[in-house]
């Protein structure tokens, strides 16, 4: 529907609690609702893992394999992309990791990126605002991945030459000539990924702007000036003896974070109350969604998972009626159907049972 990106079909085989499930869609949001350990976030994770990394929870392929037999898990999807058609299967036999193909060939992980554009809410990121910066740089990577998905490989380029660096700290290596190469590296791929995590911001704000939401504005930046190739490099050779000390990089994109503000507010996002850290998350999703669609013409997939009950009932119909205009094929989930009856027929609706057994409506 809308021109968004859609799957249109689901299938999965000894995936976490799915032993086999199969979903049928038409592109409008789905809405999933089932008691508690039915399986909804599993099949959330399933979709999320059609796009490069390793899914909403960051789980390794070895857990993904339905307990206790450990068989092989798999994962096929057909995606709708505009008038085109593509078969995606994700498969790890034990004790493999995942292999990737798309329309019947092999493919790199790297490569679902450029197709599949899938963003998540899920419920640990309720902490984002007032947790270490850690988490923050992951949600700050995963916005610039959204927009260009080569962001990934600047960040795998630039924590593998900062690991090599880092032993040769550890080492108490002097030797300048060891650390150039290295350095050279990290200033090059840590600029990219500087350049692309502001790029991304700037995209989200403009997004917010003038926007018809029912929700915050949330204000971000970046709580590090951004240096450069050149200026990273000068940083890097400047700092080698106290990073020596220290045994580790102590400075770079790797300990940049990311500042929110709960914009009408004026105020920092963690001294939020927990709806409206809720809130903001929704707003920069709903932005970084709306950025997308300006960009590619196509609205992204989205996951939301357990988000529509920790909104009052205004909000709630705020954001399916925002879904339905961006239309986005949300995956949503909830323990009640009630939270979805403001959907209505705008939506598809999945019931799950306790033992993961699944009934389709609408
Ligand atoms: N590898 C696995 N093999 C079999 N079952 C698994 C595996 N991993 C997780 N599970 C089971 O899946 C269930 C959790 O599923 P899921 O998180 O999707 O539930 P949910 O429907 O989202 O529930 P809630 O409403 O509580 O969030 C749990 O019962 C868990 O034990």
């Amino acid at each position: 529907m809308s021109g968004g990106l859609a799957l249109t079909e689901l299938r999965l085989s000894h995936f976490r609690s799915h032993r086999a499930a199969q979903v049928m869609l038409d592109g409008r949001p789905v809405a999933i609702h089932g008691p508690n350990g039915a399986g909804k976030t599993n099949l959330l994770e399933a979709v999320s893992l059609l796009s490069p990394g390793r899914g909403l929870r960051r789980a390794a392929a070895e857990d993904l394999a339905r307990l206790p037999e450990a068989l092989g898990w798999r994962i096929a999807a057909t995606l709708r992309a505009g008038a085109r058609h593509h078969e995606i299967e994700l498969r790890a036999e034990p004790g493999q990791s995942r292999t990737v193909r798309i329309d019947d060939k092999a493919a790199p992980q790297l490569a679902l990126g450029r197709l599949a554009r899938i963003l998540w809410l899920v419920p640990s990121m309720d902490r984002l605002w007032t947790e270490a910066a850690e988490g923050r740089r992951r949600f700050l990577d995963r916005l610039a991945l959204s927009f260009e998905p080569a962001h990934g490989e600047a960040v795998l380029g630039y924590e593998k030459a900062m690991r090599e660096r880092n032993r040769l700290l550890r080492d108490q290596q002097r030797d300048p000539a060891w650390y150039r190469a290295l350095e050279g590296q990290m200033a090059r791929s840590g600029a990219l990924i500087e350049r692309r995590r502001r790029d991304a911001l700037e995209r989200i704000g403009r997004a917010q702007e003038g926007a018809a939401t029912q929700f915050p504005v949330a204000l971000l930046s970046m709580s590090q000036e951004d240096l450069g190739e050149e200026g990273l490099g000068v940083l890097l050779e400047r700092e080698r003896g106290r990073d020596m000390a220290a045994g580790r990089s102590l400075r770079g994109p790797h300990r940049a974070d990311l500042v929110a503000i709960y914009g009408s507010k004026d105020m920092p996002a963690a001294q939020s109350s927990t709806g409206e850290q809720k809130a903001l998350l929704i707003s920069l999703i709903l932005a970084n969604a709306r950025a997308l669609r300006a960009d590619l013409g196509a609205a992204p997939i989205l996951l939301l998972d357990e988000v529509a009950a920790h909104l009052d009932a205004r909000r709630r119909a705020a954001l399916y009626d925002e879904i339905c205009a961006l239309g986005s094929q949300a995956w949503m989930t909830g323990t009640e159907p009630d939270l979805f009856e403001g959907l209505g027929a705008r939506g598809q609706h999945v019931t799950m049972d306790a033992d993961g057994g699944m009934r389709q409506e609408g």
